[in-house]
């Protein structure tokens, strides 16, 4: 029987590492797929993981019917047998539901990767589906960690040094840019923190600056 799977974790826990190992390891049994994308940092229609693996891909924009690529394909005496959906949480609920059909009607596996919530801790609209529709959802084993070294569980948007909790939902961008603030206005950058940093929005440059600022115990 085929399954829909979804894998989750926050930015930086390996998901589009792990899609394109699961493209391989079963292109490498002969079996046929399909890999798909949405506003990957490396450009459209790539697959890219920050250990350096990079693949082509087809992007699935808002508009994008995977119900009939599928059919099409087939049509066209393609065979299919999986496909690997990356940055499935900015797929629409939709599109989520076209691949639950073509799991159950024809018998493809699907494997999706995505992020669960956005810089606002709300689902996105993609990774809420698959939680609905999924056969499985796995988190990832490799952990992200917070800066204060507790399993990372949200995705905080930093823009101009400041973490923010307003603004568009989609806005690619990367974790480990080291660049001081200042010298890269208007970049946004994300830093991923456990739910007790992301509550108190205390980032590590805020948590640097803060203890550095503290006064002294007069015992110290
Ligand atoms: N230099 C490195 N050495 C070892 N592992 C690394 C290195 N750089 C990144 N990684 C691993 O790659 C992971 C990020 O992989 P990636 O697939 O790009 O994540 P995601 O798609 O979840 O954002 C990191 O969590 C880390 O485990
Ligand atoms: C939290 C959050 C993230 N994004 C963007 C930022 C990145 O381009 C991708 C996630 O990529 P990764 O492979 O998981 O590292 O999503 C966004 O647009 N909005 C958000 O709230």
């Amino acid at each position: 029987m085929a399954e829909l799977r979804f894998y989750t974790g926050p930015m930086d826990s390996g998901k589009s590492t792990l899609a394109l190992q699961t493209n391989h390891n079963h292109a490498a049994r002969g079996r046929a797929g399909r890999i798909f994308t949405a506003h990957d940092r490396a450009g459209s229609a790539t697959v890219s993981s920050r250990l350096g693996l990079t693949h082509d891909a087809v992007e699935v924009g808002p508009t994008f019917d995977f119900w009939r690529y599928t059919v099409d394909a087939l049509t066209h005496g393609a065979r299919i047998d999986y496909f690997i959906c990356d940055e499935a949480q900015f797929y629409s609920a939709a599109q989520i539901e076209e691949l639950a059909k073509i799991v159950d009607e024809l018998q493809i596996d699907i494997f999706c990767f995505g992020i669960l919530t956005d810089f606002r801790t709300r689902l996105f609209e993609g990774s809420a589906r698959l939680v609905e529709l999924a056969d499985s959802t796995q988190v990832l084993q490799v952990e992200a960690l917070c800066w204060c070294g507790k399993r990372a569980t949200h995705n905080a948007r930093v823009e101009d040094g400041i973490m923010v909790t307003e603004g568009e939902v989609i806005v690619v961008g990367d974790t480990d840019d080291q660049t001081p603030a200042a010298l890269r206005p208007g970049v946004v950058t994300y830093e991923v923190l456990c739910r007790q940093h992301h509550r108190r929005q205390l980032t590590a440059a805020r948590a640097k600056a803060v203890s550095l600022s503290a006064e002294p115990l007069p015992f110290a």
